[in-house]
């Protein structure tokens, strides 16, 4: 089977939390949910290293989303460090360039020279976050183009470092699987079921309109964990998801 078809269709709950105990609570209510547990840096940052092998103890997979962006060597021991705690995806920022993304997975494939019980998470590149809109790429921070290009290139320099995949919003995946490939993984965040919040999320599309476009996993946060009753909440976006299967 390949990587895309093990993974076409995924719900990733973002455990956006300030501590373990508050992340265990959404847990417990979403126990037997098929779903990865998302780990961001608001959570990694408090609850650490300790509470992602909690998770993979309990048998959950794992996203550990710390968009690591930095010189080539030290995104080497980053990406070892993380790989040791038996991550199943990982990522780094694709504006770090080829040298620093090539860094990464020679990381990864020292830690598992190192332990071969370990096995090989997935590593994506951050493209242009969610939030930022075509003004925000042009006039804020002064790059030309358009958004799709923006994704595009930081696709394709992901790809040349023999990265898995990319974090995008959905309303480019079919760009991007057109650009790299079907089997290239796409993880998109920027998930609004419709009627909910926008928040600070600007490229977004629902559930179903996201698994239409064939993405890999979809990522969600607030629309799950501000919910009065977040366990349906999640099995109403796993309805959603069904339909475009
Ligand atoms: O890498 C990510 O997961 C990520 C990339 C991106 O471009 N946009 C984005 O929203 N995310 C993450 O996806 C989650 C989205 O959360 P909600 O907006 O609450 O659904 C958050 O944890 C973000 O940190």
């Amino acid at each position: 089977m390949s990587l895309f078809e093990q993974t076409a269709g995924k719900l990733m709950v973002a455990l956006d939390y300030p501590s373990a105990e508050q992340a265990r609570q959404l847990i417990e209510r979403l126990e037997g949910i098929p779903c990865y547990m998302k780990v961001g840096m608001q959570l990694f940052y408090s609850a650490g290293p300790d509470f992602v092998k909690e998770l993979k103890s309990r048998g959950y997979s794992v996203f550990l989303d710390l968009k690591m962006h930095d010189i080539p060597n030290t995104v080497k021991g980053g990406a070892h460090s993380i790989t040791r705690l038996g991550v199943d995806m990982f990522n780094v920022h694709a504006a770090g360039g080829k040298k620093m993304m090539v860094a990464a997975k020679e990381g990864v494939l020292d830690a598992l020279q190192e332990d071969s019980s370990l096995t090989m998470p997935i590593v994506i590149g951050v493209t242009q976050l969610t939030s930022t809109n075509q003004e925000t790429l042009n006039e804020e921070i002064g790059i030309p183009g358009t958004v799709e290009q923006a994704v595009l290139s930081y696709a394709s320099v992901t790809k040349e470092a023999g990265l898995d995949g990319v974090v995008a919003s959905p309303l480019e995946v079919q760009a991007i699987k057109g650009r790299c490939g079907q089997n290239f993984v796409t993880v998109t965040p920027g998930i609004r079921p419709a009627g909910s919040e926008k928040g600070d999320q600007s490229r977004t599309l629902t559930p179903e309109e996201a698994i239409r476009q064939g993405t890999n996993y979809i990522v969600v946060g607030r629309p799950i964990t501000a919910a009065p009753d977040p366990r349906s909440a999640a099995e109403q976006i796993i309805e959603e998801m069904k339909k475009a299967w």
